[in-house]
């Protein structure tokens, strides 16, 4: 119940009338508000201040208990953090009174504030809150009125007083907010009764924080609800690492380590034992002997059954194959040449399929198939490929996409067409939901997804529910490329199943116009890499330096550049790691003064960890599909707008991505980094003209294939790699052997090799294709 009272759990407190609010971010209840302070034992003497913090609902002139700390801002002074707070409920009858008869309260007024005073006393609060049929004793008090009170007094201090019991705990406003949500007024007797249940229920919520708060409250260290809860918590862990699911006994032993304790004595067939009660609650799934969150199980599942819907049903169109092979040749003759075995194979499979996966390596003609392939599909079906000829977007049978918003942008630029990332496609509606589904499904006729190899299971699955069954899909992708950030490999596991019909273009063409970076990449992806490939190149160069040496070499070779009078726009740096002398971090650090050095003339911010400036180049590290940027997207920091410069009165950071504005405030800042130079994992889906490439043996835990692989085919024009040719050449012959729990390719089979053995057509000719009639 609020009081007047210091809150006994933290140490300082302000006490203040809202005077008004400067910023509210709805979506995460964040705000920012000035006070008129009334009292405080904080060392803070001026008439008001500015607190932030994540609040319900705080209004304009109620009076509020807030605990904190005062916090220095850079350019604004002292503010308040607050990390909870309380409605102030005066306890003098006079004060309550004048209290409920505020306007807080609709149709309350001061007659009938006294009459509930003087029936329930000084703590009609408290009385209220605990049990609001207490307000059937006020004489004259109409039903209406009563619950309208109550609610009104439950909505404004129940959460308050949530986040009041939970920040003794050290449970922030943040997460305060999520538990709320979650379970309303019942958020503290769950927690009493069992902490663990918000491991269960509440994205983020730490095993740790869960088992201290069960320790104060004296549960068990064999609880069934603790073990069950550290079940769940390692497998959202192992999520991180792109499992989808993990062998029952491998996660037995990671829960009998998270949970050990010297009193307790926990046994495997213990964790497996609570792994079947959670199963029977459909807490986890167990399968095969593996268990799965379940979110990723009926991902996989659902992604497994609508591919096998889609496959199931025949191409709408069966072309002839000497009217295809007259198609293509007729494209060759416009596009002004031949393609080549595999290619003409890829076109001819791609129309003749319902899904049909395209890898390749970097110039093996990948772009000029899926051109080959829409431009055939288009004359078949005698539509145009000009989405000018149509009168709305919907109207247009092809569907370009890719996961992310520079791939998207290159897909576009490389075939003419419009192209846009999944989550566009698909709606995001800023929460967690997309507008296309199963109920409501994408239109048009050819749809081609770029960068396969990106899409986790989650977003495969979101993708191919909104398919139709009229649809035909190519999935196109690289498949010696790094795996997806989230979970699961869905490429590589639908080319091992071998369901899929794909076509792996192995010819390259854009070798034949001399390229040292491409021949480099086909020798990584063939193991055939010695000291003799890293020789210098008209488009490759091997700079010889140690650690300690890279941050030098690396500015040199800019330096260079920006004297022959290169863009430096042109010129991307990516190393593997951010940690080491020559990581990431340290790097930027260099070129950040090298590049857009301080100045006068140039407004900066100070963060946690960095300055920003204007004219720095910046890098966004997480999906934002509300804004229509994506992990990965690169921009240039234009603006840095003071408090009072703008309408909403907060500081303000925009950056501008290729055309795009986007605006930062300072809880958002943590969503961008330098990106003078970048992860190689960030980097995926994206090419840059110039790649300058530290490859040092201190970064040698994370020199794998892929990984090297990844980063060299991101240079389109000319690679450098500054570092030791040991390292490169350990790192390619380093297999990534982090292998990946999936269970799709299973998933295919057991639905897939059925159909396969009932339609495989009588006396087929596997092996010839209409090139072999050439
Ligand atoms: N059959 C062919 N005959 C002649 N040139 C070709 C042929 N196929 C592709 N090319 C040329 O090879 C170059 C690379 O082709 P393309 O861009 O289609 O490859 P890609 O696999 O998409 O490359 P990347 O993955 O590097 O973007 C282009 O200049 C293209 O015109």
């Amino acid at each position: 119940m609020a009081t007047d009272g210091q809150n006994p759990q933290t140490d300082g407190y302000i006490k203040g009338e809202l005077l008004h609010t400067i910023f509210r971010n709805e979506h995460e209840n964040f705000s920012i508000s000035k006070i008129k302070v009334l009292d405080t034992n904080e060392d803070y003497t001026n008439k008001d201040i500015v607190i932030k913090g994540y609040f319900s609902d705080l209004q304009e002139t109620a009076v509020y208990n807030f605990y904190g700390s005062l916090e220095r801002h850079a350019k604004f002074g002292l503010q308040y953090k607050v990390t909870s707070y309380q409605t102030f409920v005066p306890d003098t009858k006079e004060g309550l009174i004048a209290y409920l008869s505020s306007d807080m309260f609709h149709g309350i007024g001061k007659k009938t504030a006294e009459k509930i005073v003087d029936t329930l006393g000084e703590n009609a609060i408290s009385k209220i809150l605990n049990d609001s049929n207490v307000l059937s004793e006020v004489p004259g008090l109409k039903k209406e009125k009563a619950k309208l009170l109550a609610d009104t007094l439950k909505e404004n201090q129940g959460f308050e007083h949530i986040a009041v019991y939970l920040s003794k705990y050290g449970i922030g406003l943040k997460m305060a907010q999520k538990i709320y949500k979650e379970y309303k007024d019942e958020a503290i007797s769950v927690l009493q009764e069992d902490p663990y249940q918000y491991v269960f229920d509440i994205d983020g919520f730490g095993f740790q924080t869960a088992d201290e708060i069960a320790r104060s409250n004296g549960l068990s260290l064999t609880h069934p609800s603790r073990i069950g809860a550290g079940c769940i918590y390692v497998l959202q862990k192992n999520i991180q690492d792109g499992h989808v699911f993990l062998p029952i006994e491998t996660c037995a032993r990671q829960v009998a380590y998270l949970l050990v304790h010297p009193e307790l004595k926990l046994t495997n067939d213990m964790v497996v034992n609570r792994l079947e009660a959670l199963n029977k609650e459909k807490d986890v799934i167990l399968a095969d002997g593996n268990v799965y969150l379940p979110s990723l199980y009926y991902a996989e599942d659902g992604f497994a059954s609508n591919l096998k819907r889609l496959i199931s049903k025949p191409v709408e169109h069966e072309t002839p194959t000497a009217e295809l092979m007259k198609i293509i040749g007729d494209i060759e003759e416009e596009e002004i040449l031949s393609y080549g075995k595999e290619q003409f194979e890829a076109i001819e499979q791609a129309l003749r399929s319902k899904l049909m996966i395209l890898t390749g390596g970097p110039g093996t003609g990948k772009t000029t198939v899926v051109k080959g392939i829409l431009n055939a599909y288009a004359e078949i079906h005698d539509l145009s490929s000009d989405p000018g000829e149509y009168d709305s977007a919907s109207d247009y049978p092809f569907i370009l996409t890719a996961p992310t918003g520079r791939a998207a942008k290159r897909l576009k630029e490389s075939t003419g067409l419009p192209a846009v990332t999944i989550h566009r496609l698909l709606g995001w509606d800023g929460q967690s939901g997309f507008e296309k589904n199963e109920h409501e499904q994408l239109t048009g006729k050819y749809l081609i997804v770029d960068e396969f190899s990106m899409v986790d299971i989650w977003l495969a699955n979101s993708l191919f529910k909104a398919i139709p069954d009229d649809m035909q899909v190519l999935l196109v992708g690289d498949e010696d490329q790094l795996p997806s950030v989230g979970p699961g490999q869905v490429l590589a596991d639908l080319l091992a199943s071998e369901h899929i019909p794909y076509i792996s273009l192995q010819d390259v063409y854009r070798q034949k116009e001399g390229s040292k970076i491409i021949e480099l990449a086909h020798m990584i992806k063939q193991d055939a890499v010695d000291q003799r490939a890293l020789q210098n190149d008209k488009d490759f160069s091997f700079i010889h330096c140690s650690t300690h040496q890279v941050i030098e070499a690396v500015t040199m070779v800019i330096e260079r550049a920006g004297t022959k009078g290169v863009d430096l726009k042109n010129i991307q740096v990516m190393a593997p790691m951010y940690r080491s002398e020559a990581g990431i971090t340290m790097i930027n650090q260099h070129l950040q003064t090298l590049i857009n050095p301080p100045s006068s003339s140039k407004r900066e911010i100070q963060t946690t960890d960095a300055v920003f400036r204007v004219g720095d180049k910046v890098l966004q590290l997480v999906n934002q599909p509300e804004d229509n940027i994506y992990n990965g997207d690169i921009g240039e920091v234009v603006a840095i707008f003071e408090e009072d410069e703008n309408v909403d009165n907060i500081e303000q950071l925009v950056v501008d991505f290729e055309g795009k504005e986007v605006v930062y405030e300072r809880k958002d800042y943590v969503n961008i980094t330098h990106a003078y130079c970048i992860s190689i994992h960030k980097s995926q889906g994206s090419e840059f003209p110039i790649v300058i490439l530290p490859i040092v043996s201190a970064y040698n835990r994370m020199l794998k294939k892929n990984l090297l692989y990844t980063a060299i085919t991101r240079s389109k024009k000319s690679l450098i790699i500054c570092g030791q040719q040991h390292a490169f050449l350990r790192g390619v012959q380093t297999l990534d052997s982090n292998k990946r729990f999936t269970s799709l390719k299973k998933q295919l089979h057991e639905r897939l090799d059925a159909i396969e053995e009932s339609e495989q057509p009588i006396g087929e000719e596997e092996e010839m294709t209409p090139y072999d009639f050439m």
